[in-house]
């Protein structure tokens, strides 16, 4: 897949992030601190790799910042984007799985390596699932993404 990555700092987990990306075989295109001579503000930086998703010019994104609150709410200003601040594996499953998110939030500073690892291997295997409840947590997000009431 084709993933546009920005964080506002420059910190290890972040450049750890790219490297296990790409040994996954993704094609990452950079934002913000991780790319030379670009506005590593967070607001700007996340909305530019946001807006590469709502564009079509990536298939994801993963946006980070030290807290990963600034990096979700301007993800999630980004009309089609459904952003997710995944703190564990099991946040990152149930985001791909149930919310169909297409932008993966990191918050720098609780994000450890092994940690990173655990929750893209679980959002990169979570598939769209046949179970009716899980349809309609999709069918859910449809209808926010289509500005009709959720309800
Ligand atoms: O977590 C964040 C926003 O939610 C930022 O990373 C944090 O606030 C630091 O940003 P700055 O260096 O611009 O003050």
């Amino acid at each position: 897949m084709r993933i546009s990555v920005s964080s506002d700092m420059d910190e290890p987990v972040a450049r750890a992030l790219l490297g296990q990306l790409r040994d996954r075989g993704h094609d990452v295109v950079t934002f913000g601190a991780l790319s030379a001579g670009d506005d590593p503000q967070w607001a700007a930086c996340t909305e530019a790799a946001a807006r590469e998703v709502a564009a079509g010019n990536a298939d994801q994104a993963v946006v980070c910042c030290w807290t990963g609150t600034g990096a979700s709410i301007a993800a999630n200003k980004v009309p089609g984007v459904r952003a997710a601040l995944c703190t564990d594996a099991y946040t990152a499953d149930g985001a791909r799985r149930w919310n169909d998110a297409n932008v993966l939030v990191l918050g720098l500073r609780l994000t450890s390596e092994p940690l990173l690892k655990e929750i893209l291997d679980a959002w990169f295997a979570a598939e769209a699932s046949e179970d009716s409840e899980d349809r309609e947590n999709v069918a859910r997000v449809d209808r926010l993404d289509s500005g009709r009431s959720a309800l």
